[in-house]
């Protein structure tokens, strides 16, 4: 695991939120992308090299508008980076955390993720993120 990649926060809307944190942090949402395969559209800020990713659900089944009708907006997954996460995954699995999806799986902001159930890691959804280069 290398540093932290991005901070996933569920949101209701990433325009109205995406508002907010760029005063919050005084700089822009510098990338709006849908990921459908996960029914989400996520945006994204950088303030130095700390990455937030917003997140609203595209759809009822999206896990953001289960996460929202349950606990309602708020910080949703730590995403680490990772350099290779077929390796990642190996080991993690042999030490006993619950994978999520055991394939990686295409992300947003070019990546290969993957996520750690919340039960493994103390109640929080973990994500791995590897470049694609
Ligand atoms: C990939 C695009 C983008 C990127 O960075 O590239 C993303 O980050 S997409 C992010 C959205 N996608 C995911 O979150 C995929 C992984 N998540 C899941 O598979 C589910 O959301 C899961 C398994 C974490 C929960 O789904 P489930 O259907 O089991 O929902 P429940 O409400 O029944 O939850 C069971 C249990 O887990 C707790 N929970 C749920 N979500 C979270 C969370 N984000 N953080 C911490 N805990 C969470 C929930 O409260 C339940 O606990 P319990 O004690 O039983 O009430
Ligand atoms: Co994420």
């Amino acid at each position: 695991m290398n540093k932290i990649e991005h901070i996933g926060v569920a949101v209701n809307s990433v325009k109205l939120v995406g508002d907010i944190y760029q005063k919050l942090l005084n700089t822009p949402v510098y990338k709006t992308e849908e990921v459908a395969t996960e029914g989400v559209l996520t945006a994204f800020l950088q303030s130095g090299p700390n990455k937030i990713e917003l997140l609203e659900a595209t759809n009822h089944d999206s896990p953001i508008a289960k996460f929202l009708a349950k606990k309602g907006e708020g910080i949703h997954h730590i995403a680490f980076e990772v350099t290779d996460i077929v390796a990642e995954i190996k080991r993690l699995k042999a030490e006993g955390f619950v994978l999520l999806n055991e394939t990686p799986k295409i992300g947003a902001d070019n990546k290969l993720v993957c996520f750690v159930h919340p039960k493994s890691a103390s109640g929080v959804l973990i994500e791995l993120c590897q470049e694609i280069i």
